[in-house]
């Protein structure tokens, strides 16, 4: 795959910077800068967000708008996107990331269960709306200063039913005024309703894990759209994942034997599948490690599942080395993989081409969670279990006693959140390129930024 074109046209477009100020970079990823910025208008206080790929910015702006009101999803305030430009998306500024607050570690439960929540309340909307955000990690949940959790990162996202997507025209420019979607209003409502119902009467509740499926389902066979895709005008590009391992690849006695693993991206096709190379590997689901291309929503689930065991345990619970070292250590926890205890497993893709020894004797998860309580390990385990149809829903967690029994979660203003100054200073000079970064920009050294209401300039020493 090629690398991502890179730019530094963020500085120098008068439409943007004559409405916001740059202040310096906070970070960047692998398709995107990030910057910090201030409203001209009114001192507001956000994020600019160059996207280096047309593909990862389409999706972002198209999930964001669709989740526009979600309580625990960062906020798109509005985009620009000309011809032969990177996007920029302005989007609210969050001080630091659930990564770095467990960093800290020494949570009190009534604070675990408190981020639990608020991750579980962002996937749960993503969900509803059939949004897979397929890049769930630690890093990718932002949280502000007073504690709140938003759901960031959604350039991996796709909407599986037909979403009626307008890209981007020649010559335009967008502001995130009224979004042109038309979503699939039959799926979508069906699931709100579920969803409401579920909030409603946690008690009697009328909405079971194979209800919501089966509206899933439904709607899987319904929209032509799922899975190929055929119909939007997102595809998941021509980029391919390929990995090729050894056995000298991990020193894990799991993994016999010496193999190929290839997981093509099949985007580039016509076909139009999902791609199985997706989100961060210590987060990413044994159905996308052995190379599935018919997925749903519960690759989050599972990526979920890991986010909890680490804020429980301030560990990673399976930190592969690489894709196959991945799967050998879920293996040696979970057990073997097999039609047994993943029925259908066999037809997986690259299922004949990636074994590993029997093991006899499978760690479990209560070992990766030696201090915690049997709940939370069995929470944690109703989201990591193999087969996908078994993984409980955010939707259904969300209502699971663990959440109203004592001790209950902290007020959102009794989370301790690492303390930055991003945010509330400041003129720093280069922005915060402790965060690594990969950017052109980067080659220049330490960057001179200084602005005024009606110019800006960078000064490169
Ligand atoms: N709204 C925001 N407020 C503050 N910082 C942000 C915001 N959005 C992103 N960042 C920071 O910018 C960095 C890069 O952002 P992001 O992860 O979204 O880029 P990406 O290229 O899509 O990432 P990835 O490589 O994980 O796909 C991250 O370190 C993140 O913490």
């Amino acid at each position: 795959m090629d690398p991502p074109p890179k730019s530094c046209s963020i500085h120098t477009r008068s439409e943007i910077t004559t409405k916001y100020e740059v202040i310096g970079r906070v970070g960047s990823g692998a398709y995107a800068d990030v910057y910090h910025a201030r409203r001209r208008s009114d001192g507001a206080v956000v994020a600019l967000k160059e996207v280096h790929d047309s593909q990862s910015a389409s999706r972002e702006i198209e999930a964001l708008r669709v989740l526009k009101g979600s309580q625990n999803v960062v906020v798109l305030h509005e985009f620009f996107w000309r011809e032969d430009e990177n996007a920029v998306l302005v989007l609210e500024f969050l001080g630091t990331d659930l990564a770095t607050v467990i960093g800290e570690g020494g949570f009190g439960v009534g604070e675990v269960k408190r981020w639990m929540l608020q991750a579980l309340s962002a996937v749960d909307e993503c969900h509803r709306n059939l949004i897979v955000h397929r890049d769930l990690k630690p890093a990718n949940f932002l949280v502000s200063d007073d504690g709140v959790l938003k759901l960031a990162d959604f350039g991996q996202a796709r909407i599986l039913v037909e979403s009626g997507f307008d890209a981007p025209q020649e010559d335009d420019e967008v502001s995130n005024s009224e979004s042109s979607l038309q979503q699939h209003p039959e799926a979508i409502s069906q699931l709100r309703n579920l969803s409401q119902t579920g909030y409603e009467n946690p008690d009697q509740r009328t909405v079971s894990h194979e209800e919501y499926f089966r509206v899933l389902d439904e709607m899987k066979t319904k929209s032509e759209s799922y899975d190929t895709d055929r119909e939007t005008n997102i595809h998941d590009g021509n980029t391919s994942c390929l990995a090729t391992c050894t056995t000298s690849d991990i020193d894990d006695e799991l993994c016999k034997g010496s193999f190929t693993y290839e997981a093509e991206e099949v985007g580039g096709n016509e076909l139009g599948c999902l791609t199985s190379c997706v989100g961060t590997r210590w987060f990413r689901a044994p159905e996308l490690l052995y190379g599935s291309t018919d997925y749903g929503l519960e690759v989050d689930l599972w990526s979920l599942g890991c986010v909890f065991a680490e804020l429980l345990t301030s560990k990673p619970l399976f930190p592969g080395t690489s894709d196959v070292d991945q799967l050998s250590r879920i293996v040696s926890v979970l057990g073997n993989i097999n039609e047994e205890t993943w029925p259908g497993c066999s037809k997986l893709p690259d299922y004949g081409n990636i074994s590993f020894l029997k093991v006899e004797y499978p760690s479990d998860l209560e070992a990766c969670m030696p201090n915690r309580t049997p709940h939370e390990v069995s929470l944690v385990k109703r989201l990591v279990c193999y087969d996908p149809v078994n993984r409980i829903t955010a939707m259904e967690l969300l209502q699971d006693k663990y959440f109203s029994e004592e001790p209950l979660p902290v007020p959102i203003s009794e989370l301790r959140v690492p303390l930055t100054n991003i945010g509330q200073d400041q003129d720093l000079p280069g922005g915060h390129n402790e965060l690594g970064s990969d950017s052109d920009l980067e080659v220049f050294g330490t960057l001179n930024i200084t602005t005024t209401d009606s110019d800006l300039s960078i000064q490169i020493p």
